[in-house]
């Protein structure tokens, strides 16, 4: 158990074990939300200047505190009112102080498109995503292996989600080309190191096909930046501490976006 994703995948597989063994997929299926109709955040990216998608994100394993001060309801109104393109909510507990009922909260405040932004191994984690009131959700493929990511979207796209597919490096791009995936995000932090770098999403850039949304993911603070990648023919950027780390999260958000499309 050499890194902090492999814990956090252990740990995950034990959650989602326990958690089946307390809520059956009928409870699931039987929720409010589960039925509604979704939002493509794809859709959103595509037709959008400026491409935000703008995270709750109360802490992280690397950095203790961001902000622990704000209702989720608040940050996805303000975000709204911003004009970013869709929302990602952090459902992770232990090591993000995240939850479900955080995206509950969040679908309750925003018609925004709402990324599950959870360590997803298992289909169950997909139909909570879906009662929960996801549009999308996120696959990590790092920690997937190719058939994996293949069932996992096929089933996500069977419920109405888009699917966002992570990746840091080209051998992970190159198995996870696959029909099936909406968006592909390059993560710029390396989840086993923390090391930031934007150049991760200009040098695979090249490698990622046409039909894929590109989306570039962390250590964006600066609207140049945004910029910079959309030469490189990103369509979205996930946004996470630089909004979180303020009083007012929202108002971030649209200050950012109005500097983007000056
Ligand atoms: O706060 P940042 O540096 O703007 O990053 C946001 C988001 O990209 C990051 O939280 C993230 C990207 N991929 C993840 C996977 C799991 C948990 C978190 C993440």
């Amino acid at each position: 158990m050499s890194n902090i994703l492999d814990k956090i995948i252990a740990d995950k597989r034990r959650e989602v074990e326990l958690k089946k063994s307390i809520v059956p997929v009928s409870q699931l299926e039987n929720a409010v939300l589960f039925s509604r109709t979704t939002t493509s955040l794809a859709g959103k990216l595509k037709a959008s200047k400026s491409g935000i998608i703008a995270e709750h994100k109360r802490r992280s394993p690397s950095r203790a505190v961001i902000n622990q001060a704000l209702s989720v309801a608040d940050v996805a109104a303000g975000y709204e009112n911003a004009g970013v393109c869709g929302m990602s909510v952090l459902t992770d507990g232990k090591y993000f102080g995240g939850s479900l009922d955080d995206l509950l909260q969040a679908r309750a405040a925003t018609t925004l498109p709402l990324l599950r932004k959870e360590f997803i191994m298992d289909e169950y984690q997909l139909l909570e995503a879906r009662a929960y009131g996801a549009d999308v959700i996120l696959l990590i493929a790092a920690v997937l292996t190719k058939e994996e990511i293949k069932f996992l979207s096929g089933f996500a796209k069977s419920l109405g989600l888009d699917v966002l597919l992570e990746v840091h490096n080209e051998e992970e791009l190159r198995k996870s080309i696959m029909p099936g995936i909406d968006m592909l995000g390059v993560n710029n932090r390396n989840l086993k190191t923390f090391e930031v770098s934007i150049n991760t999403s200009k040098q695979l850039s090249g490698i990622i096909p046409d039909e894929f949304v590109k989306v570039s993911e962390s250590g964006i603070s600066d609207p140049a930046t945004i910029k910079d990648l959309q030469q490189y023919g990103y369509e979205g950027f996930l946004v996470g501490e630089n909004f979180m780390k303020t009083e007012d999260p929202g108002r971030s958000a649209g200050a950012f976006i109005t500097d983007i499309l000056r």
